[in-house]
């Protein structure tokens, strides 16, 4: 193993608890651990999953087609666990997901879209018949498929989406056709040339009637050539800010049939078809697919905390004290501000995430024995958690990579394409905005009618939050309570500016739109009282941890409380009996507090346990050599692979005999 950096040998005797004890609490367990262990062991070890010239310096087609070598392998060693008996949700969650996924192949995976979304569609939207069909192929990778919903014209609007698919009762087949330009799919990951096959959302036409969106399993590329099928107009849609290997895809129809059996829906053999009594049971995959991308928040911002943090520890510059040695740059309590919140915010995330997943669980089973209530609440959560999560995680990723001065904006720091990878999930899967529309729509409809709020665990605060009006105290129970207060307080203003403005002559929903700002932070604010409520509740809750252990979890907590409320002192002012020596006192909470978690930080970053495989990372690396990795990186550079570049024959050295 390599020399370990003096200063981060320095920082790990200072840790004063057993980090051992938090990876496992974090993991769910040592066996959960060691099985982590094994996992990373299995792929990150095998030479033919590694690349021999960073991603960086390959074209765009390279890039791609690393992707794809690095995908088939990797599915490929999926299907060998799962042949051992050792399959299991967790392979593919740490495989497409923030961990294993994102080291591998750290620009994206261009077969994600096959597991996350055609798959789960196909168990979630075919009757049986189709679920025999198509299941096996899929499972087995026969088939490779994507999700094509978004078009050029639309994406938040899926009613608006164009693409037409006619049932023709003569042949019993549908014909799918592009009749815009913006009917045009937009975005699918992996549709540009690596899916053969995939769901296309299309607006469903039969005995000339329009019946809404519908999803149907269609092949786009001959299964032996791969070559388009005729009437098949697909291709890239070229580069992006990050995500450059994922394959993100267009696709137009002229006049392409399917047999009407891949319609995914029961419906009757002459296209009079029925719709599904239990249409909300889609909302499963996509609140599913909500609840991996909080847990891909914790991880990211995981990630990102480690780099900035260890190289905040190696890091010497300017002088705090005439004729003293440098300090670290840990030392200097803007940094920390730049740091410590983000390590505990982590924690937020990741508490959230898995109160969310268990919910979800109930919430599944409950559907499937036709109970439909709890699902509004869970709906409204996970939009929330989602749009929130994901823009702090993206936020955070960025103050983090700043807070590395120069070298953060280095691609060897791996800190500009975990950005990619984090600002992208603000946008698909529901774009936040919207998303937190959703969310102050329910917190609207509860507010209105509070009748059967206390059933509703997470909305039940608001019953009396409104007069809550607690006198300050040093506690995250205080924090909670003004929280709470604010978010309530939100909801009624909007409420009352929606019903004024009603009450003038608007329209419902032109009251909405021009409500829709308070709306968004009314949503944002009931959001913060959750993520903190579940991250006390959490820390509460745990018995049997060492009481060193404890006291950095509750300093993390305090943390995250104190800089949440910093964060919204405007509103703490303006809604709560806060006054302007409360805030003064919570900025010194909140000195204090990094001054506490200063001598652990490094320890708790060791605790997430990311392998320097994961991190990525010239900055991050656990032996902290930053300066030998980013020589050792900038040789990569095809540049120096030559002393002299061609460009200075043929262009520099006219130009400066020229000017002689
Ligand atoms: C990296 C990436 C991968 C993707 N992968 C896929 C994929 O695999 N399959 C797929 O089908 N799609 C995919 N998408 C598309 C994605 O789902 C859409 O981009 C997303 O749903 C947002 O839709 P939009 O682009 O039409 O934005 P728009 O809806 O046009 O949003 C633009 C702006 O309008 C605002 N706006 C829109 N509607 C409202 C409203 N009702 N109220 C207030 N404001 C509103 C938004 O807040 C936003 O500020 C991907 C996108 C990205 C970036």
């Amino acid at each position: 193993m390599a020399k370990i950096n003096e200063d981060l040998l320095k920082e790990r005797k200072k840790c004063s608890f057993n980090t051992a004890e938090l990876t496992h609490l974090l993991d769910g367990g040592k066996d959960k651990t060691l099985e982590r262990h094994s996992r990373e062991h299995f792929f990150l070890d095998d030479p033919e999953l590694r690349s021999k010239i960073p991603l960086e310096y390959l074209s765009h087609k390279e890039k791609y087609e690393e992707a794809v070598r690095k995908s088939c392998i990797l599915f490929r060693k999926v299907q060998e666990l799962q042949e051992a008996g050792k399959g299991g949700i967790e392979n593919f969650r740490e495989i497409l997901g923030g961990q294993l996924g994102s080291a591998i192949l750290k620009d994206g995976n261009p077969l994600t879209l096959h597991y996350v979304m055609f798959i789960p569609t196909i168990t979630g939207q075919g009757d049986f018949e189709q679920q025999a069909e198509w299941m096996h192929k899929a499972w087995t990778c026969s088939i490779i498929g994507t999700y094509a919903q978004t078009e050029l014209g639309h994406g938040t609007f899926i009613r608006g989406l164009e693409t037409t698919a006619t049932y023709d009762p003569k042949t019993e087949e549908f014909v799918l056709n592009s009749p815009t330009l913006t009917s045009y799919k937009w975005w699918p990951g992996g549709l540009g040339h690596s899916a053969n096959f995939a769901i296309v959302v299309a607006q469903l036409y039969t005995q000339g009637k329009c019946h809404g969106i519908h999803p149907f399993i269609v092949q786009l590329r001959d299964e032996e050539t791969h070559m388009p099928m005729k009437g098949i107009k697909i291709g890239e849609i070229g580069c992006k800010l990050g995500m450059n290997s994922t394959n993100n895809g267009y696709l137009g129809f002229e006049n392409y049939r399917i047999p009407r059996t891949n319609l995914l829906m029961k419906n009757n053999k002459d296209g009079t078809y029925v719709k599904s009594p239990s249409s909300k049971l889609t909302y499963g995959t996509m609140i599913f697919v909500r609840v991996v991308l909080v847990q891909d928040c914790a991880s990211y911002m995981k990630k990102a905390v480690t780099i900035a943090t260890r190289y905040s520890a190696v890091r010497h510059q300017s002088e705090m004290k005439p004729n003293c040695p440098e300090p670290q740059i840990i030392d200097y309590v803007t940094q920390q501000y730049k740091l410590f919140p983000y390590i505990a915010m982590s924690f937020a995330f990741q508490y959230s995430a898995s109160w969310l997943w268990d919910i979800y669980n109930n919430v599944t089973g409950e559907l499937e024995s036709g109970q439909l209530e709890n699902l509004p609440e869970l709906h409204a959560l996970a939009c929330c958690l989602k749009a929130v999560g994901t823009a702090d995680c993206a936020a955070g990723v960025e103050t983090l990579r700043l807070a590395c001065g120069g070298h953060g904006y280095m691609t060897a720091s791996n800190l500009p394409s975990t950005y990619g990878l984090a600002t992208a999930m603000c946008t698909y899967e529901g774009e936040n905005t919207v998303l937190l529309l959703q969310t102050a729509r329910y917190l609207i409809k509860i507010w209105q009618n509070k009748k059967n709020i206390q059933n509703l665990p997470t909305v039940r605060y608001l019953d009396n939050a409104l007069f809550n009006n607690r006198s300050y105290e040093k506690s995250v129970s205080w924090i909670l309570s003004a929280l709470q207060q604010v978010a309530a307080a939100k909801i009624d203003l909007a409420n009352k500016h929606i019903n004024d403005r009603v009450r003038q002559g608007k329209a419902y929903e032109d009251a909405w739109n021009e409500t829709s700002i308070e709306l968004v932070a009314a949503a944002d604010a009931h959001c913060r009282t959750f993520l903190l409520d579940i991250f006390n509740l959490t820390v509460n809750n745990f018995q049997s941890i060492s009481p060193e252990l404890k006291a950095v979890l509750t300093d993390l907590l305090e943390l995250y409380a104190v800089h949440t409320a910093i964060r919204m002192t405007g509103d703490l002012l303006r809604f709560t009996n806060t006054i302007g020596k409360d805030v003064e006192a919570l900025q010194l909470w909140l000195e204090e507090l990094l001054a506490k978690i200063r001598p652990n930080a490094i320890g708790i970053v060791d605790s997430f346990d990311i392998r320097d495989e994961v991190l990525g990372s010239a900055l991050g690396a656990y032996d902290g050599n930053v300066y030998e990795r980013l020589f050792a990186e900038a040789q990569k550079s095809p540049l120096n692979h030559e002393p002299v570049n061609k460009s200075f024959g043929l262009y520099l050295k006219p130009f400066l005999k020229n000017n002689l």
